[in-house]
């Protein structure tokens, strides 16, 4: 009942789009606030350039500062669908209305106004996860915490709502930190959510490709459905990127042959020698499931997630017993993505 009230709201979303302040008295405007346009063009200083903190797949994502409910100016992130942003802008604003986690962004409120189709979220002040891996800068134990929260979040849309929900482009792009470095998923604008009679793990067909490139498992370029196990293989590359910093961020096919090298070669320097062998081989054997072709073979997020805090903690124990030596990895882990079996020619 619940979401076939909000599935109406969204459709009122879309069609009533030329009264220019529209008041919607349903359960979206209860759930979360509406803003006029021209409280956001307060807000981000009529949209200005130096405002802008990153571009969506169909969107501007702004930095403002708003008020809300008579509280003092704070600041928030203000993401402006272009025309093409529509569907992503309903799709959104109907599944983060559902969505309360801690591992998940919030969504403060929303725009309606003639064209213009606006999302407020929480602000996370240290911007998206690939920023960080570019830089270098995070620590291997803050690397696994974050891939925790990231499986938690995601174990959450799989199995916390009474549809599940498909991320669908996982990526380090797509994963923002807050104030703490701590993880939580953004970037809805694909995503879909299983029927509501549907056992979870069953599949569902989609009618266009999703999802960024690298990140994209077979499954449905070869069938055309999605189910959560799509999510799995996107962590498991999420992973990777995550050791390896960004070296597989947009991968493409023609590009495959730097998985044909082991990926304990291309570690990222900075945590190179300050991963315990233990921890490392819990971790690389859930990549390697996660990255299985079959994605029958590939475990769920709660067991993955269950995995990487048992990995955390055999490399806290590790570092008790061993804090001033570097760490020796004497595997050699080599990924199968059998992507030769794709035909570029019919995907792209
Ligand atoms: N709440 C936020 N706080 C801080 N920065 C944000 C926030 N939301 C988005 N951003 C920035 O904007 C970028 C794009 O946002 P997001 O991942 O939501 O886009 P997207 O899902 O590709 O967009 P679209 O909805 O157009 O498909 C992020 O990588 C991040 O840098």
């Amino acid at each position: 009942m619940f979401l076939n009230c909000l599935g109406m709201c969204c459709s009122k979303l879309t069609t009533n789009t030329n009264s220019s302040q529209r008041r919607f008295p349903t359960l979206i405007e209860e759930l979360c606030h509406q803003y006029s346009l021209t409280d956001i063009r307060k807000a981000t200083n009529n949209f200005d350039q130096k405002r802008v903190i990153g571009n969506g797949l169909f969107s501007k994502v702004y930095k403002g500062c708003l008020q809300h409910d008579g509280a003092s100016d704070y600041t928030v992130a203000i993401k402006r669908f272009d025309n093409q942003g529509r569907e992503a802008f309903n799709n959104e604003i109907e599944l983060l209305c559902q969505l309360r986690h801690p591992r998940c962004v919030s969504l403060i409120g929303f725009c309606n106004h003639q064209n213009e189709k606006i999302l407020v979220y929480e602000y996370m002040s240290n911007g998206s996860l690939d920023k960080h891996l570019q830089d270098g800068e995070l620590s291997w134990k803050k690397r696994l915490e974050i891939c925790i929260g990231v499986a938690r979040g995601l174990h959450y849309l799989h199995t916390g709502a009474k549809r599940s929900i498909f991320h669908c482009i996982l990526g380090p792009s797509t994963i923002l930190l807050d104030d703490h470095m701590e993880p939580k998923l953004a970037g809805f604008g694909v995503s879909v959510q299983g029927s509501r009679f549907m056992p979870k793990q069953k599949q569902i067909s989609v009618d266009r490709v999703l999802g960024t490139w690298g990140y994209t498992t077979t499954d449905y370029v070869m069938d055309g459905t999605i189910t959560a196990k799509w999510d799995v293989f996107s962590f498991g590359f999420l992973l990777l990127e995550v050791v390896c910093r960004g070296m597989f961020y947009l991968i493409s096919l023609t590009e495959k042959e730097c998985l044909e090298n082991p990926v304990e070669e291309g570690l990222d320097p900075i945590i190179k020698g300050k991963i315990a062998p233990d921890c490392w081989q819990v971790f690389v054997d859930m990549m390697v499931t996660c990255l299985n072709y079959e994605p029958d073979e590939r475990p769920t997020i709660g067991e993955e997630e269950v995995q990487l805090e048992h990995a955390l903690s055999m490399q806290e124990q590790a570092d008790i017993t061993n804090s001033n030596s570097e760490y020796t990895l004497l595997s050699k882990t080599i990924i199968s993505l059998g992507v030769k079996q794709f035909d570029t020619e019919k995907i792209l």
